[in-house]
């Protein structure tokens, strides 16, 4: 193990908004489900706050390993759930809580070796779960105008035609398989990021992140789930990390509170029903300053919590949440 690998065992990955999530389902008894397990930074922070016992589920199989030191403590109100949380009600049912902490953790993105990171050497994986197709795949096989589009649609990645040319035109030489040789690709195509500015690679990767865990579907499928998989009084309560992920939690929550309205302009009107969920935060939380000084991870975290009525759970489609879908632009 590199230095950066030994750092991740004493010192994985600190969990974000985890005091105002904690006050905002508090009190916290009974079964919960964590639906992005990670280094468990939140499953400790239930258990010890007054879960009976915490579900935890991760598609990473590593995530799990790494919580050997510490997660026999706990016994059987501990259950290791690999999988994915878009299948927790397969896992669970008449939940107290489900938590859900999107995104990669921060052992992934420091493992070169996982191919998440574009200040990194290491192939172009990407793959949460370890199999399926890798970003490689993707960035040598995708056609340009698909490139174009998972970049843009995926990422908001306005320069994404110009990248996806880049990137047809390279690998037509060789295919692209590190991280560094992508990332280095997609500067060349951008300006230079003015102090401040985040990386330019980071809209493109993420994009690319994405598409290979096919993360929209899962939270638009996880979000579904945990509907059905509540009990009534039970709390939902969920992290994002940028805009589109929190847009689709936002609308999510709005469509079943009641609220009656389109969800954007080409959208039927929906339809008032009996709410399925109450209490449903009004504006996002995010990070206080002590914690955005203590954890710039937290900078762009949303967190949004709703709890569960009786009324029955039942499907939402996915552009009535805002999910992007990859479809041609106009040229
Ligand atoms: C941001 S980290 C969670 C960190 C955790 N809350 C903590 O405090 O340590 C996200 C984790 O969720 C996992 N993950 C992401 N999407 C998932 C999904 N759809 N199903 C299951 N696990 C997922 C990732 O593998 C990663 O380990």
């Amino acid at each position: 193990m590199d230095d950066k690998g030994d750092r991740h065992d004493t010192d994985p990955h600190i969990p974000v908004l985890l005091r105002p999530l904690l006050a905002a389902v508090a009190p916290v008894s009974g079964t919960w489900l964590d639906g992005t397990f990670g280094a468990g930074g939140y499953t400790r922070a239930l258990l010890d706050a007054g879960a009976e016992r915490v579900i935890a589920v991760d598609r990473d199989p590593l995530a799990f390993e790494m919580a050997a030191s510490w997660a026999d403590r706990y016994g059987e109100r501990l259950v290791k759930q690999p999988g994915v949380f878009s299948q927790m009600d397969s896992y669970a049912q008449d939940l107290d809580g489900v938590v859900l902490d999107l995104g990669v953790s921060s052992m992934q993105l420091d493992q070169a070796e996982r191919g998440f990171s574009f200040l990194r050497d290491g192939p172009l994986d990407m793959r949460m779960s370890q199999d399926g197709i890798s970003a490689a795949d993707i960035v040598n096989t995708a056609s340009e105008a698909d490139l174009a589009d998972i970049l843009f649609q995926f990422g908001e990645e306005r320069a994404s035609r110009r990248i996806a040319r880049a990137i047809v035109r390279a690998r037509a030489e060789a295919p692209i398989t590190r991280t560094l040789e992508l990332a280095k690709l997609v500067e060349s195509c951008l300006p230079r990021a003015k102090p401040g500015q985040s990386h330019p690679a980071t809209r493109s990767f993420q994009a690319l992140r994405i598409a290979v865990n096919a993360e929209y579907d899962e939270l638009h499928q996880g979000l579904m789930a945990a509907e059905r998989a509540l009990k009534p009084g039970g709390m939902l309560a969920v992290v994002t990390f940028h805009s589109i992920e929190d847009r689709m939690v936002k609308r999510f929550f709005a469509a079943r509170a009641g609220q009656t309205g389109r969800a954007n302009r080409y959208a039927p009107e929906l339809v008032e029903e009996a709410p399925r969920f109450t209490d449903v935060t009004r504006k996002a939380i995010g990070a206080d300053d002590e914690e955005l000084a203590s954890n710039p991870r937290s900078r762009s975290a949303r967190l949004r919590v709703g709890r569960r009525t009786d009324a029955p759970a039942g499907p939402i489609a996915a552009r009535d949440i805002g999910m992007p879908e990859i479809e041609r632009r106009p040229s």
